[in-house]
């Protein structure tokens, strides 16, 4: 596994890009995660998933750069990495969506997911009155790319309605479609099916394969339903009180008593 592995259906997954090692996260006196290791590597679908309160998020965030654990070490290719803003995050080629859907409201779908493109727009505002021609050609771009996601998602009969009209299933391929917007190389997903119905989860399910297997993007998503990342992923986590209790792959997990246990609300400490 050095250097990746051929997953059953033949993708290659490549080396490792993103290595927690020993992580502990504290808020006060309440330890989010309890000493946890693991790694997401080039092209997979990697799951972290937990009943409520896990730490799932707590760890989605130490993986973005939004927290910094106390002890313990992310390495993201190779190199440690120190706390970031979100501009520095995209830049590092990493994008994520929300549990709490975070779009621009009033705002249409198409003018929403061009803030996705925020880190191409080079020209400042003095540069577009000065040299017109040069925002053009970059907004005609940021344009194409936009319209070639929304087409990938299968919205553009909605590109130009208002984000609040729009029921939640199809809010939140929005904001997938806005994470897609940043050509990110990892794009985590915080809950992508929470709140859906079966139709909804199966759109997204599909959504998440094929932005994978089409632009080859590494994904981690977090999951509080078990059921819905096990035919998603390549390898699972499995989170409970803050420790790690497994991890493999689908199978592997599925058949792991701590697991069964956790998922079931049977006490093991
Ligand atoms: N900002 C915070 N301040 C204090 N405690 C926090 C904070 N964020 C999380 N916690 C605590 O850390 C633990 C893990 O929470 P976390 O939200 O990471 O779990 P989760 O698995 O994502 O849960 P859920 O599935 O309910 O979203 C919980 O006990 C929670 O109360």
């Amino acid at each position: 596994m050095e250097d990746g592995y051929i997953t059953e259906d033949g993708r290659k997954i490549g080396g490792v890009v993103m290595e927690m090692k020993n992580i502990t996260l504290r808020f006060g006196g309440v330890v989010a995660i309890k000493d946890i290791s693991f790694d997401i590597r080039e092209g997979e679908i990697r799951a972290i998933i937990g009943p409520n309160g896990a730490g799932k998020s707590s760890m989605l965030n130490v993986i973005s750069g939004f927290y910094v654990p106390q002890e313990g070490e992310v390495l993201f290719r190779g190199k440690p990495r120190p706390q970031m803003r979100p501009y520095e995050v995209a830049r590092q080629g990493i994008a994520r969506t929300f549990q709490n859907i975070a779009l621009f409201d009033g705002m249409s779908v198409l003018d929403n997911v061009m803030t996705g493109r925020l880190n191409f727009m080079k020209t400042n505002i003095f540069q577009q009155a000065i040299w017109r021609g040069k925002a053009e050609a970059e907004e005609t771009e940021n344009r194409e790319a936009v319209e070639r996601i929304i087409d990938f998602l299968e919205i553009q009969a909605i590109r130009k309605t208002p984000v609040a009209r729009l029921p939640y299933g199809l809010k939140k391929r929005v904001e997938l479609a806005r994470a897609l917007a940043a050509e990110p190389k990892l794009l985590l997903l915080d809950e992508p099916m929470a709140g859906m119905n079966v139709e909804e989860k199966e759109d997204m399910s599909r959504f998440i394969l094929d932005v994978n297997d089409e632009f080859g993007t590494t994904i981690a998503l977090i999951e509080h339903d078990m059921g819905v990342v096990m035919d998603l992923s390549d390898r699972v986590v499995v989170m409970d009180y803050g420790k790690k209790i497994g991890d493999g792959t689908p199978d592997e997990v599925r058949n792991n008593q701590d697991v069964i246990d956790a998922y079931l609300g049977v006490s093991h400490d």
